[in-house]
Order: C-alpha cells, then structure tokens, then sequence
C-alpha cells in the first residue's frame, strides 16, 4: 500500500531546484566576476581583442545571473553555462602561448558538472571533456623524457583523477543521504505511515488526478475511540503500540493505490483512490470490524480498540481538498457524538449503518 507519496514525485539528480537555482546563480555571478578581472590581465598583457571577448562573455555571465532565478526550466541553462566554459577551459591548455600550469582548470570540470548535474549525468559530461583536455595536453607538451617531468605530469594527472573519484564518491552519499532524508520527512517515526504534510499533499496530488481522468476518490478520517484511557489505563508504550496496531489492520485491507497517514494524535487519513462512496462504504464498514473485533496483545494482556470514521467524497461533497477534509471530519465528530465505533458516510445520519 501507498503510504502517501504519490506518482510523478521525482527527486531528480544533484541539488533540490530551488537550492540548485541560488547555486548556479551564484557561480554565474563568481564566473562572470572572475573573467571580468582576466579581461582586465589581457588587455594589460597587450590582447586587446581578446580582453574584448572575454569582457562580452563575462557580460552574457552577468545577465545569466540576474536573469536564472525566473527561468522556468533551469537545466538548458545549467548546459548553456557548462558546454561554452568547459570548451574555453580547454581552449586556454591549447592556445598559441599558454602556460602548462593552465591545465589546473580542468579540474574544475568534475566539481562544475557533479555540483550542477548530479552523479549521473556529471559523470557523463565530466568524462569526454576530461579525456579531450588530457590528450590535447599531451599532445601540446609532449611526454616529458626526464623523471622530474614524469613525475610533474603524474601529479597533474594523478590529481585530476583523485578529484573525479572524490567529487563522485561525495555525491554518491549526498544523494543518498538526500533521498533518504525526503523520506524520514514524509513519514511518521512512530508508525511508519505518511505523516499529515505528505498524506495533505497525497490528497491534492489525487485530486487534480481524478479531475483529469473524470473520476473519484473518497477521503475517510478515523480517530481511535477513547484512547485517552488506553494510555491511562496500560501506559504511554502500550498507546503508542496500540496506534501501530491500528495501522496494521488498516494496511492489511487497502489496495496498494490507496494511501494512509497519520494526521495526529490518534487521528489518521485514508485515501481510496477510483472508488465512489457506495463502494467505498462497506470497505470503511470492514476496517472498523477488524480493527473492533481483533483485540491487541499487550504483553499477557488483550486491549480492546475501536475507532470512529467519517466519509467526504470528491466531487459530490466539495472540490476542494480543505473543504473535503472538513466535511470528513465533520462526520467523523458526528461518529463520536452518535456513540463511536461507527462509520458516517453522508449527513443524513439516519441513513448511517450502527454497529451492533
Ligand atoms: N501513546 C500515545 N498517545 C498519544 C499520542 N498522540 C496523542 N496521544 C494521546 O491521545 C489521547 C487523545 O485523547 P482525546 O483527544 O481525549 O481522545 P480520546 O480519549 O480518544 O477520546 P475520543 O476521541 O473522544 O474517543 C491523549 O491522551 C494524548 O496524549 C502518541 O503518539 N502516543
């Protein structure tokens, strides 16, 4: 069973869009600086033109920065900035009078590309770019014959290598250790279900998508009967195992499109996607059964639970997911007035089955 994510939750590669967005704009803005600062060392060193070019390209730079928090789609941006700047990184290792030291750039091609791209794809355009700088290296400086030569090339290269390994191995574990905080963030710690935020989100997201398919969807709200006294009675442990046990019974009988969450306290949420409210209404009718009449060991002793439900359906009973879950609740507090362990499907309250 679903326990609220929903479909389309990708989590992309390398930083969150947002974060990602503020990062790219400030290494425009550092690229666009720096290159400001070289146009400046050109046109010293008597390379007028080329200062000219460098000046324009720090310009577009500069705009990009100002202009990337507004685009609405950042990862031709991210490519637009990455392909010229890594094509002009080995430019300046194979220009007329370059200096063998300038192949220190290319090890800025892992860290760009990782940062901005993410473990796949930052591999993926770090490695031809990194293979075309060492061969045009290679073929400018020619294979040193003396030891000492062979070693300052093995340390540029050793170096160029350590920095991809260490780049992808870092990213490897931010990823992980990213896609499994997304997860502790949208589930409850104590039972293991969809906490409130994601199952609110789980009901919007299927909203909007029993909209586009012209179908249904039935939102029910349960609350455990008297559970104040379950914790008086046998302890805070045996409440919280109670709680876990109602998650249990639930589980077991929903079908893997529906989703469950915890919406607090002893209050959960279940979403029965594709299904009208006749339907819906003799499954609800079963849970209560199951979760009435299987009694939850307590170490040599049995805890008697039952809970209360109450039934919106969407779009008989409103539009709007704020309004349904009111309307649910609604008819849950009905449940509870009426005298608990009971299901509350519509407003007419004579109409509802009573249990017993
Ligand atoms: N063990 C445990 N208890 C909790 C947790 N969250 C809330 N509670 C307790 O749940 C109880 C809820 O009590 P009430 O709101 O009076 O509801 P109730 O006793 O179930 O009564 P009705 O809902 O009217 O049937 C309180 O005693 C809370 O302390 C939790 O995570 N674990």
């Amino acid at each position: 069973m679903n326990t609220g994510g929903a479909p389309g939750d990708h989590s992309g590669a390398g930083l969150a869009d947002a974060s990602q967005r503020s990062l790219m704009r400030q290494i425009l803005w550092v690229t666009g600086v720096t290159l400001s600062g070289f146009s400046i060392l050109q046109f010293l060193s008597g390379h007028p033109w080329f200062a000219t070019l460098e000046l324009l390209a720090s310009s577009v730079l500069l705009w990009g920065a100002w202009r990337i928090i507004r685009v609405e789609n950042l990862t031709p941006w991210i490519y637009l900035y990455l392909l010229p700047t890594f094509s002009f990184l080995i430019y300046i290792i194979v220009m007329p009078d370059a200096s063998a030291t300038a192949f220190v750039w290319v090890y800025t091609i892992p860290l760009l590309s990782y940062l901005l791209l993410g473990k796949v794809r930052g591999f993926l355009l770090t490695t031809p770019f990194v293979v075309v700088a060492v061969t045009l290296y290679l073929q400018r400086f020619q294979i040193p014959q003396s030891a000492a030569g062979l070693i300052d090339l093995g340390n540029a290269l050793l170096c160029g290598v350590l920095v991809m390994v260490f780049v992808h191995l870092y990213e490897s574990r931010r990823a992980a250790a990213h896609t499994q905080l997304k997860r502790l963030a949208q589930i409850d710690a104590l039972t293991g279900v969809a906490n409130r935020g994601s199952f609110q989100n789980a009901l919007e997201r299927s909203i909007q998508d029993a909209q586009r398919r012209e179908s249904r969807l039935v939102l029910v709200i349960l609350d455990v009967d008297h559970f104040k006294e379950v914790n008086d009675r046998w302890g805070h442990d045996a409440g919280d195992m109670a709680l876990r046990h109602i998650c249990d019974c639930l589980q077991q009988r929903l079908r893997v499109t529906d989703s469950l969450g915890r919406l607090g306290g002893e209050e959960f949420g279940l979403l029965l996607r594709d299904i009208s409210r006749a339907e819906a209404e003799p499954l609800v009718q079963s849970l209560r059964e199951k979760i009435a009449s299987s009694k939850m060991q307590y170490g040599h002793q049995l805890i008697p639970l039952s809970a209360t439900f109450g039934l919106a359906e969407w779009p008989t009973d409103s539009l709007a997911a704020d309004e349904l879950y009111r309307c649910a609740d609604k008819r849950l507090y009905q449940g509870k007035q009426l005298g608990r362990n009971r299901v509350i499907v519509h407003d007419d309250l004579y109409a509802d089955l009573a249990p017993d």
